[in-house]
């Protein structure tokens, strides 16, 4: 697997608000239900607020009274009060649990659809551990954000607003004693926040980073265990869970101590002010009601005061989510431009025109991979093409399906210049198989079939490719053309994945096909059986094939040899013997056994 990156944030300063409003198009659809939460909330809390006054009507009237009735009547309101407030959070509940499900759902499939356009060289830089944490973890966490505290950031707000309204209306001089610790939270806030960021940041990088350690493991697990590697794999494993661990418990005690912060200075001003009210009551100044009532109401806003610190933590994390989130929807797709071409119709084959690439992570000094390939494939012509290891034949037929895009240069199909044909009609005309062949979680008929694009192939159609590609094995698995393989299903030999993505290229039966060294893994009767049946295919098409083996090559009406980033030689097997020493060198024992993998 190419070394991959964590794509750590951008430089440059960085606004959570800004972060989260970009989730606006996505959140759009539902801001009727979540304005509707939030005023529930609202309304929820103000009923919370509502109950010191009505304690201070009981205080200061029928309990001062003697009024029994009175009280009685006070309960009742007070009931009521408690159950409106319970019911408005339940309908808070009940308006945004399912709407916000499908916010995510949404969120995860513009993701998911964006990654499939996004082209081979994105995958290459991306590691995926970190893009499956960002379509699952960071879309987990800003579910929770637009449920919690998205809607408790403006109740909470506008609880205290209004409480310290109360409050003022009560007392103004205890309501300004409980005013006093709120200069120094705001500044203290506003560090926590700069800090907890950062933290929250590395934190969701690293459990990116551990992802992939682990999805590397398991699909690489022959591998480790072949080589022994078990106990180096489980220290590097062990080294980044800790490093995550490290960060998750710098974020516990940044939480720590502004949530101490946030609990101690309120109480404190609590305590104030309580004193001061009960030297005030003594004075006269005050009614016992009145301090009965001002005391519960700022009891009652310890909630929304010390919530504060949490909900931004979460916040903050959602904003870090958010932007994770926009790092993979900001990369630039693939280039789809002149959408709907067509090919001119004239059969012209495949033509490369001075044909530049290279790789965007190249060295800088380095001369680019291929420059001015210039190749034509007949229509109907079978090109092989030879090369040593490492020339850049595997980079240039991922040319012809724009897995990657030319650098310079164009490519022609049937005259049509590849980077005008829309996607859709390039994946119709060209179908390819890969010398490491990757089958999907699928039955064997669904492997074969995707191969004929979006329409499917019938059941003829599937047999006729298996039986080219010598698949005689899917008879004798358990269920067939049923069973499952991939990832999930029954595990297959290297050979008969090759033959099973070899009948998926040929199911479709394509104009183009590119076929990079596809027998590599068969045995020299099973290579002779499927190259006597491709070659009644490929009479049918025009394709290059790449070719370590004088056996493959033989496949070939023509051969082009690519060496230091050109086409030095094109022809038959025989006048290239002839003609090219390199050739010759590569066809010889010596060569294959060092072009032989
Ligand atoms: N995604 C990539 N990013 C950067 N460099 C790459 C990438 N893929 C391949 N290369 C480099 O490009 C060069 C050509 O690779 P390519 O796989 O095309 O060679 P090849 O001729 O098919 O080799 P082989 O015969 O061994 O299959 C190599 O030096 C390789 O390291």
């Amino acid at each position: 697997m190419p070394e991959a990156t964590s794509d750590p944030a951008p430089p440059g300063p960085r606004s959570a608000v800004r972060s989260l409003l970009r989730l606006w198009p996505y959140v759009r659809p539902i801001r009727g239900r979540l304005a509707g939460s939030a005023v529930a909330a609202v309304l929820a809390s103000s009923m919370a607020l509502l109950i010191p006054l009505v304690l201070k009507w009981m205080v200061d009237g029928p309990v001062a009274d003697h009024d029994p009735s009175g009280v009685w009547l006070g309960g009742g309101v007070l009931l009521l009060l408690g159950l409106l407030e319970a019911g408005l959070f339940g309908l808070r509940r009940w308006l945004v649990a399912r709407p916000l499900a499908s916010v995510e759902a949404s969120m995860r499939s513009a993701l998911y659809g964006h990654l499939q356009r996004l082209p081979v060289a994105f995958h290459d830089r991306w590691a995926s551990g970190q893009l499956l944490s960002r379509a699952t973890m960071d879309l987990q966490i800003l579910r929770m954000f637009l449920a919690f505290p998205l809607v408790f950031l403006v109740v909470n707000g506008a609880a205290i607003v209004l409480g310290f309204a109360i409050l003022f209306s009560q007392a103004w001089t205890l309501g300004l004693v409980l005013l006093l610790p709120i200069v120094p939270l705001v500044i203290l806030c506003s560090v926590f926040e700069a800090r907890y960021s950062l933290a929250a940041r590395s934190a969701q990088d690293q459990a990116g980073d551990l992802a992939t350690v682990v999805e590397e493991s398991v699909l690489g697990v022959r591998i480790i265990k072949a080589f022994g590697r078990h106990r180096s794999q489980t220290e590097a494993f062990r080294a980044k869970a800790h490093g995550l661990r490290r960060t998750e418990l710098h974020k516990a005690r940044l939480l720590a101590d502004i949530w101490a912060l946030i609990m101690t200075l309120p109480e404190v001003a609590i305590g104030a002010a309580l004193i001061l009210g009960i030297m005030q009551v003594s004075d006269g100044e005050l009614s016992a009601g009145t301090l009965v009532a001002f005391l519960t109401t700022a009891l009652a806003l310890r909630w929304p005061v010390e919530s504060l610190g949490f909900l931004l933590a979460i916040s903050n994390e959602s904003a870090t989510a958010a932007d994770r989130f926009f790092e993979a929807i900001d990369a630039v797709e693939a280039d789809a431009s002149g959408l709907g071409a067509q090919p001119a119709g004239a059969l012209d084959g495949v033509r490369f025109e001075d044909v530049r690439f290279r790789y965007p992570d190249a060295p800088e000094n380095t001369p680019d991979l291929l420059h001015g390939i210039d190749l034509h494939i007949r229509p109907g012509e079978t090109m092989a093409l030879v090369g040593a290891t490492g020339c850049g034949k595997t980079t240039l037929t991922a040319l012809i399906p724009r897995l990657h895009d030319a650098t310079g240069g164009r490519i022609t199909l049937d005259g049509a210049d590849i980077a005008v044909l829309s996607r859709e009609r390039l994946r119709e005309l060209v179908a390819v198989a890969f010398e490491e062949p990757t089958l999907f979680s699928a039955t064997v008929r669904e492997n074969v079939a995707m191969g004929a694009g979006p329409g499917g192939a019938d059941e003829a159609a599937v047999l006729r490719a298996l039986d080219t590609a010598q698949c005689d094995f899917v008879a004798r698995l358990p269920h067939g053309l049923d069973t499952q393989v991939g990832e999930q299903g029954l595990s297959l030999s290297g050979g008969q994945r090759q033959r099973l993505a070899l009948a998926r290229a040929i199911v479709g039966s394509p104009a183009f096909l590119v076929l990079d060294d596809p027998l590599s893994a068969l045995d020299v009767h099973t290579e002779a059986l499927v190259e006597a049946a491709l070659r009644e295919v490929l009479a049918e098409t025009t394709a290059l094939v790449v070719a370590h083996r004088p056996s493959t090559v033989m496949l070939a009406d023509r051969v082009a040899l690519l060496s230091e980033g050109r086409i030095t030689a094109v022809g038959t097997h025989h006048e290239l013997l002839t003609e090219s020493a390199e050739y010759r060198h590569l066809m010889s024992g010596d060569s294959e056994r060092s072009m032989a993998r």
